[in-house]
């Protein structure tokens, strides 16, 4: 039977003040998902994989979309679904956006479907949804287009790359630790749904700033706009160490630092002027002192979903 993989990166969503508009794909980790036709003459979708993760389709980040894609195109195939987890889940790394995305690319290619980028995030979505009940694009956007990108519009989804003038690597702060199921979803409950002008300005000073910044190659924009007033606060009882990983950071001369999606991560920007040793060190003893280990990972902006025919 013919077969195809697909592999999406891990990404950051948010940076700063983009909730659910700007996220950034790094290759710190990967998901790859295989997808073989079984049959023909049954619309059905299984999801196998070794991770700790529901089967269920209905569950499965990987599952929803391609149910959805056979739907939209009227497909009666029973398709296979085999889900290989780099992407630690719960953390903040768009861990089911990545699987989502790495579905219905990979369902694109074996079902000739010629689906646009834009396509494969409106699909993917509904990885999210089915997950933390909620569509939400930029983590999957990014995992889609690679780089860092600006979800423009939701409906219908427009993505546009932001071009990044400035030199900097990205280092994740990785707390191991379970955040059990529905995370996302309880961290987005904690978001205000009513917010006073003042923030809202405040905001998108920050917003406009980080994308100018990168634009423009102007690195204290950049540090000024990975900000936020609003969502990051909010959540603050979910990541009691943030701040004071924030403010070790930023002590150190990193170019920015956020929240990575919606947490526990934090998302670090670096370059030759930051001192990333004394960050390790001092972000562990940090982590050490909440209880729990922290992982410092190294890495670059990623590319977009990539997919391979195998047969
Ligand atoms: N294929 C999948 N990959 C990852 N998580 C999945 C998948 N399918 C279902 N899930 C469930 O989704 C939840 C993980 O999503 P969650 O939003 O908490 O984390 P994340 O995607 O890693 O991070 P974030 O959305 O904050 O970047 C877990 O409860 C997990 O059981
Ligand atoms: N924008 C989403 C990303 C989740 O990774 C949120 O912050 O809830």
């Amino acid at each position: 039977m013919r077969s195809v993989r697909a592999i999406a990166f891990s990404s950051s969503a948010n940076l700063g003040a983009g909730y659910d508009i700007l996220s950034m794909a790094h290759m710190a980790f990967s998901d790859t998902v295989y997808a073989e036709i079984v049959s023909r003459g049954e619309r059905k979708v299984i999801i196998e994989s070794e991770s700790a993760l529901p089967v269920d389709p209905d569950r499965n980040a990987a599952g929803a979309p391609a149910k959805a894609v056979l739907s939209e195109f009227g497909l009666d195939y029973v398709i296979k679904i085999r889900v290989i987890k780099g992407i630690p889940f719960g953390l903040g790394l768009g861990s089911s956006g990545a699987s989502a995305v790495a579905s219905v690319a990979a369902l694109n290619k074996l079902l000739d479907l010629n689906l646009s980028l834009e396509d494969i995030v409106r699909f993917a979505v509904l990885g999210e949804k089915a997950v933390s009940g909620s569509p939400h694009p930029d983590n999957v956007a990014a995992s889609t287009f690679g780089g860092v990108v600006a979800v423009t519009s939701h409906n219908p989804i427009k993505v546009s790359k932001i071009p990044v003038n400035l030199d900097f690597r990205v280092a994740l702060v990785i707390p191991r630790v379970n955040t059990g199921e529905g995370k996302t979803k309880k961290a987005r409950e904690l978001v205000p749904q009513m917010i006073e002008i003042s923030k809202m300005v405040e905001n998108s000073r920050y917003l406009s700033s980080f994308i100018l910044g990168l634009t423009q190659g102007n690195r204290e924009l950049v540090k000024y706009g990975l900000n936020d007033s609003i969502v990051e606060k909010s959540r603050e009882p979910m990541y009691p160490h943030y701040p004071k990983i924030r403010e070790i950071a930023l002590k150190h001369d990193a170019v920015g630092v956020c929240v990575s999606g919606a947490g526990p991560t934090t998302l670090l920007l670096y370059d030759n002027k930051t001192d990333l040793e004394s960050i390790k060190r001092e972000v562990s003893h940090t982590c050490e002192q909440f209880g729990f280990i922290c992982q410092l990972v190294s890495t670059e902006i990623g590319g977009g979903v990539r997919v391979e025919g195998l047969n």
